[in-house]
């Protein structure tokens, strides 16, 4: 007796996976099979070609509900899981004084932030808030685990996202070897990485030119390859820094719509200016205003 394929059981994993995250049965299939034909037009293994069927699941529901979301109502959404994908108790960080550089010789450290506790779970918004010099980019460092807090400690879910305020970009490589680069680092194949960034530039208004050096790109359009770099496979963390810098109101609209969709897989904590945002989170962070220097 021969053994089932890997694909066969890749596949019904998938169709489960759909079913668990609310994916009405008919859109389903054709999901299904769209996924096959792509596969086999690629003549590629689809756990090679996609990854994980249960991560690629959560990524084709959120897709779905990101191209559709005032014609049709998905089925219900499935209730937010449980997990905490995030958090933080008793977080302080010290910043400057001698350890800061040259240009901070002599000035003593200060406490950026201090005693912060948060929990995020998958499913929420959270805006952070505060006034210049808050500490709000500090915060998403220590989430991202680039910085160290001085004190208190940080639970993080192994699979984030992160679009830094300055961001991370080469001025030199082009939109799909970003795409390819950041891709490999979360194990996806090359091809899956340009599809799935094309697709989630596409959403926020941009046809992406993929051979395109980024460099040569304007800042609102680099803003967006930022983001869709952060939300390359569906991560259960999203940390965005004012993720909407430079958009358009067309875009930072879009923005919106996929941070709706986007919850359906993610925690989801977000750095604002923008009083309007503050609508249209679950919860808000508001960090104090910084002690004056002196
Ligand atoms: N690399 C660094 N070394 C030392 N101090 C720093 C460094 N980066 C930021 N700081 C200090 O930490 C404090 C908080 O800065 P942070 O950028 O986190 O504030 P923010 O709330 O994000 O501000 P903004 O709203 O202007 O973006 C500021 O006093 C800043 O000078």
């Amino acid at each position: 007796m021969s053994a089932t394929p890997p694909s066969t059981l890749w596949y019904a994993s998938l169709a489960a996976e759909l079913d668990a995250v609310g994916v009405a049965a008919a859109e389903a299939g054709r999901l299904l099979e769209a996924t096959r034909a792509e596969a086999e037009a690629a003549s590629a293994d689809p756990a090679a070609m996609f990854g994980p069927a249960t991560l690629y699941a959560r990524e084709l529901a959120g897709a779905l509900r990101a191209a559709e979301p005032a014609r049709r109502p998905l089925a219900p959404a499935p209730a937010p899981a449980p997990e905490v994908v995030l958090r933080l108790r008793g977080l302080t960080v010290t910043r400057g004084g001698l350890g800061g550089g040259p240009r901070l010789l002599g000035r003593r450290r200060r406490a950026v932030l201090r005693n912060v506790d948060l929990e995020l779970r998958r499913g929420e918004v959270v805006a952070v808030v505060g006034a210049n010099g808050a500490g709000k980019s500090t915060l998403m460092q220590v989430c991202a685990g680039m910085l160290a807090p001085t004190a208190g400690t940080v639970e993080r879910t192994g699979r984030f996202g992160y679009a830094p305020q300055r961001d991370c970009l080469s001025p030199l490589l082009t939109v799909d070897e970003h795409l390819a680069l950041f891709g490999a680092a979360r194990r996806q194949s090359r091809r899956r990485s340009t599809t799935t960034g094309h697709r989630l530039l596409s959403r926020l208004g941009w046809r992406a030119r993929g051979a395109q050096r980024l460099g040569t790109l304007s800042g609102g359009t680099q803003q967006k390859v930022n983001l869709a770099l952060a939300q390359l496979d569906a991560p259960d963390l999203l940390l965005l820094d004012e993720p909407y810098q430079g958009f358009d109101t067309s875009a930072y609209e879009e923005l919106w719509e996929l941070i709706d969709a986007w919850r359906a897989t993610s925690g989801i904590l977000l750095v604002t200016h923008l009083l309007r945002d503050v609508g249209l989170v679950d919860r808000v962070l508001e960090l104090p205003s910084p002690e004056v220097d002196r």
